[in-house]
């Protein structure tokens, strides 16, 4: 059995547990408070915090594991990084008060004080740039910290800005670009590595998946060309006749959803009728 740890609560882990069923991975048999659960074929899920992932796959504890990429970078450890799940972004942020004057990361002058969760990387980006900070450990809700005078500025994450915002907080500059990432453990075998390498396409055709969708149509033969520009689909559309179809054959293509919609119309203004559009579940190239 592979050993896969997965975040047990708070911000990935419903994403994550879709994302492994959607693969066909599906957590099973797990109650609120269980700490293990098979995800069928080879391997078992451990659910742990988010933030003891690294140095679980890191001892090998388990063979990988599914947790943010700023986790992994505080945690220093060697890991191998196996695929972006492209869920789960946010950004590391320098903060400070809207009133402290700070505008830049320039501004910022040796001896403040940093209260961050991320020590490591903040003690490392301020040393980098030849700052010299204090940096004091928080375990959560950095953002008070300025405004209990337990600190002058804050690196902590942020997606939408609003947490910072209500605390009165100003964004300064980027520490990292983060997003939850499938890691695994440097040492694992050669059998180890295989699966691990099935995982990792298989949860990488439901991320191709997600952003595309199958459509059908029938078309006019006429307007074939002009259809292509339309429908490039992964190798040009596949083009099947139609029983009875007289001068109209069927089109199916994998297009990009973000476009659909102008795709249906550029397909209406060409002739095409009975247009289906169906979600993907999987896609392999
Ligand atoms: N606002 C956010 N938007 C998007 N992703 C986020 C956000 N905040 C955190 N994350 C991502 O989710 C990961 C886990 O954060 P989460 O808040 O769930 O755990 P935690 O606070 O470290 O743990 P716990 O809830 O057990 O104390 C973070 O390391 C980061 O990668
Ligand atoms: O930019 P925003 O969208 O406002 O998100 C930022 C907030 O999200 C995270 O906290 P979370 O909600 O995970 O709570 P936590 O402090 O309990 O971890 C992070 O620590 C920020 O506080
Ligand atoms: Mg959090």
């Amino acid at each position: 059995m592979l050993k896969i740890a997965l975040p047990n609560k708070g911000r990935l882990s419903e994403e994550v547990r879709e994302l492994f069923n959607d693969a066909g991975l599906e957590v099973r048999g797990r109650g609120e408070r269980a700490l293990t659960a098979s995800l069928g074929g080879e391997f078992e899920a451990i659910f742990v915090r988010a933030q003891d992932i690294p140095e679980f796959v890191a001892d090998g504890a388990a063979q990988a594991g599914v947790t943010g990429w700023d986790l992994v970078n505080e945690a220093g450890r060697e890991l191998e990084s196996l695929m972006d799940l492209e869920f789960g972004r946010c950004r590391l942020v320098v903060a400070a008060r809207e009133d402290s004057g700070i505008t830049r990361a320039e501004d910022v002058k040796d001896g403040m004080r940093v209260a961050s969760c991320f020590p490591r990387l903040t003690q490392a980006w301020f040393q980098q740039r030849g700052q010299r900070v204090t940096v004091v450990p928080v375990s959560g809700a950095a953002e008070i910290a300025p405004h209990l005078g337990i600190a002058d500025i804050v690196v902590d994450l942020t997606s939408t800005g609003s947490t910072l915002k209500m605390n009165g907080l100003r964004e300064v500059s980027t520490v990292l670009e983060s997003s939850a990432r499938l890691v695994a453990y440097p040492g694992n075998g050669a059998e180890a590595r295989r699966s691990l390498e099935e995982l990792t396409q298989a949860l990488g055709s439901v991320l191709a998946a997600r952003g595309r969708r199958y459509l059908m149509a029938n078309v006019p033969k006429t307007s074939l060309e002009q259809v292509r520009e339309v429908l490039p689909g992964l190798n040009g559309p596949t083009v099947v006749d139609v029983m009875d179809g007289g001068n109209f054959v069927a089109v199916h293509a994998v297009v990009s959803s973000r476009t659909i919609y102008r795709t249906v119309n550029a397909l209406k203004a060409l002739g095409g009728q009975g247009i289906l559009v169906t979600r993907i579940e999987r896609l392999m190239a």
